[in-house]
Order: structure tokens, then C-alpha cells, then sequence
């Protein structure tokens, strides 16, 4: 089946083994995961493989509840700034207006960020700070995040199928896990004309996300794009009724870098507002990061040191949003040490 949405987009959608891809311009870009295809578990290892990113269809969650917590942010978003800014400010959690993270970065953005913990202490503060009703946004927050948790651990399950992991729940277990770190964001990129040059706007500026799996939907308005490997900026057709998942850092590790994490941005040069909504499927705290030895081919080194979730995300918060967060933790190569008596001359 050939499905046309727009003139420059095309949307193939096989039910055969065959991966389905979206083609923009002709270039063939970004994996499509039919949830309701049973090769689903092999697409899934090549999308993480070759993009570290995918759109997923037929996921089963129902577009009202999407809609419904949409509306309740763009309430928030739309009330007048000395109202938004009566709630909590975000350090991490809370709402955030231009500035990204605690070390400088900026863009065209403002934000919630929440752990998924609602019905912490911080939580229940961060939500009655918030103008309107607070019940009622937490509760469709609730709902939500429970959905795509599902989701998200469903695709980390076919994941481990298609590896034929003897564990199901190798990956899927750190999201289900009653300590999971894991947090939500409700983004809010404000109109905004092209700017003079054709220079970019920067809603989002480049980065990877630390956790293990990120879930995020947007509305129709276009500005998300992914690097390719030869890291030219994709743009990713927007879909309000589709999901797009995205490798983290540490599924990345987890994987021994087998598994991308896809550097993505959000360019917004839209006289419309984008919204999008992140659930970033975070590991437990004391949980230990590395290759899984399962994964780890006959001869093949470990790329990365062992480190704590808590110890990676100490070190991302100290970060700016483009660094490479890994580097820090990958093992030197012995094929990479130069023998000392060589250091410093040419050799060829
Ligand atoms: C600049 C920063 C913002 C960020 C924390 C960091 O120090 C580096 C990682 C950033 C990121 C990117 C993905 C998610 O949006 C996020 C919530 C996360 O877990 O890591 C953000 C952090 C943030 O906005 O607080
Ligand atoms: O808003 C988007 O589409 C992407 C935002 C993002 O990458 C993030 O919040 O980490
Ligand atoms: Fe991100």
C-alpha cells in the first residue's frame, strides 16, 4: 500500500518483511515500524542500527488522549508570561523559558519538564503552582505517561526479541523498574518568522538524550530534524498521529555503540506553534551501565567504562546540550595507543 499525504512525501507502508521507510525528496530517510507487523522485532534492530531513530504506527494509543493533553498545554503555554512564570522554575523540573539545562544554552522554546513520579512532593508543588486546573492536567499527564511507558517498553521487548536475548525484559525492565529515572517534557516552540540570511532558528539545540529510549509526539508543525551519519541535519516530516523513538546514551552503551544515539535539534521557523511531548525512559539510579555481555561478540572489547545512571547523569548536568557525553566514559583503544618511541613523528 502507497500512501500519499503530501506532493514531496511519500509513505510506504509494506506488510512484508521489507522495512518501510518515509522518503522525503526522494532520499530514503526514515524506518517506519508497523507495532502490528509481525517482523516489527527485526525492523526495530535495523532502525536502531542504521538511524537510531523511527516513527511508529499502529501503536494502539488512542488520539483523543493525545489531543486532550495537548489542548492542556497549549492552555498553559497561552496564559499571559507573569502567570506562567508563577510556576515552579525549572532546576531541572519545572517550567523553563529559553534557557535549556543549568549551563547556558538557550533557544526559541519554553517548557515543562516533570519526573514521571507525580505523585512525588516535588511533583504535587510543581502542579499547584501551575494556573488553571492542576487535578485535572496531572491526571491527563498520568494517563499519558502510562500509555507511552507502554509503548516505550513494548518496542524495548520486541527489541530484545529481535536480538534473541534470552531475557524479554533486558532493556524494557529499567523503564518498568519502581525507581525508573525517567521524566517528561511538554515543549512549547512559539511562532517565529524566518529570521534575515536564512539563518536557522535554534528551538532546541543539538544533543543527544541521555536516558535509554525517548517516545515523542508533536503536533504538525515541522522543525524536529535527525543527523545522518555523515551528520547532514534530516528534517522529520511531522505525523500527530504517529510516535517517533529515538536510541539514548544508554542504550547506546548497553549496546556497545551497535545501537545509535541519534543527535537530533528542532530548527522552528513556523508561523505556528510547535508542542511536542518527550517521555525519556530513564534507567534506576543505582542501576549499573555497560555492554550487555549477551551482546558482545566472540573477541569483542567493551567500548565503554561502567558507570551509574546517577554518575552519567551527574556528569550531563554539568554538560552543554551539544556535547558528546560519552566520550568520558569510552575505553581507550589499544589499536588507538601509539607505542611511546612513535609519539610526535610521522610514520608512513
Ligand atoms: C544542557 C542540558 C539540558 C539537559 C541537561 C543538560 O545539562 C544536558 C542534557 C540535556 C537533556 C537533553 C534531553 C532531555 O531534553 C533532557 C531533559 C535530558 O535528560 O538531558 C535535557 C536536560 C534538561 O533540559 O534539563
Ligand atoms: O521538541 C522536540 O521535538 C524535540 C525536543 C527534544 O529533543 C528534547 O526535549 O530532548
Ligand atoms: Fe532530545
Amino acid at each position: 500500500m502507497v500512501i500519499y499525504s503530501k506532493p514531496s512525501l511519500l509513505e510506504q507502508n509494506f506488510s512484508t518483511p521489507i522495512r518501510t521507510f518515509i522518503k522525503h525528496q526522494q532520499k530514503t530517510i526514515i524506518p517506519v515500524i508497523d507495532m502490528s507487523n509481525p517482523y516489527a522485532k527485526h525492523n526495530i534492530v535495523k532502525a536502531c542500527e542504521e538511524y537510531g531513530f523511527f516513527k511508529v504506527i499502529n501503536h494502539g494509543i488512542p488520539m483523543e488522549l493525545m489531543s486532550a493533553l495537548e489542548s492542556e498545554a497549549v492552555k498553559f503555554f497561552s496564559l499571559p508570561q507573569f502567570e506562567k512564570d508563577k510556576a515552579v522554575p525549572a532546576s531541572p523540573f519545572g517550567y523553563g523559558n529559553k534557557k535549556v539545562g543549568p549551563n547556558g544554552d538557550v533557544g526559541w522554546i519554553e517548557y515543562l519538564l516533570l519526573s514521571t513520579k507525580l505523585d512525588s512532593a516535588s511533583s504535587s508543588q510543581l502542579f499547584n503552582s501551575l494556573r488553571g486546573n492542576p487535578d485535572f492536567f496531572r491526571s491527563l499527564v498520568k494517563s499519558y505517561i502510562g500509555s507511552v511507558k507502554n509503548l516505550a517498553t513494548e518496542v524495548l521487548r520486541l527489541l530484545a526479541d529481535g536480538l534473541m536475548m534470552q531475557e524479554r525484559n533486558v532493556f524494557s525492565r529499567l523503564l518498568e523498574d519502581e525507581e525508573s529515572d525517567s521524566i517528561f517534557r511538554l515543549n512549547h516552540y512559539p511562532p517565529c518568522p524566518p529570521p534575515p540570511n536564512h539563518r536557522n532558528t535554534v528551538g532546541f539545540g543539538e544533543h543527544t538524550d541521555p536516558q535509554v529510549i525517548s517516545v515523542l509526539r508533536s503536533n504538525n508543525i515541522t522543525g524536529l530534524q535527525i543527523a545522518d551519519k555523515n551528520g547532514s541535519w534530516i528534517p522529520v516530516p511531522p505525523d500527530q498521529n504517529s510516535f517517533f523513538i529515538n536510541v539514548g546514551d544508554s542504550l547506546q552503551v548497553m549496546s556497545n555503540g551497535r545501537f545509535k544515539s541519534v543527535k537530533h535539534r528542532v530548527i522552528q521557523n513556523s508561523m505556528k506553534s510547535r508542542v511536542s511531548m518527550i517521555y525519556f525512559g530513564g534507567p534506576p539510579s543505582s542501576e549499573r551501565i555497560a555492554p550487555l555481555p549477551s551482546l558482545l561478540a566472540e573477541g569483542e572489547q567493551s567500548l565503554y567504562k561502567e558507570f551509574t545512571w546517577s554518575e552519567y547523569k551527574t556528569s550531563a548536568y554539568k554538560s552543554r546540550l551539544a556535547d558528546n557525553r560519552l566520550c568520558k566514559f569510552e575505553k581507550q583503544q589499544l589499536s588507538r595507543k601509539i607505542p611511546l618511541e612513535y609519539r610526535g613523528k610521522v610514520i608512513g
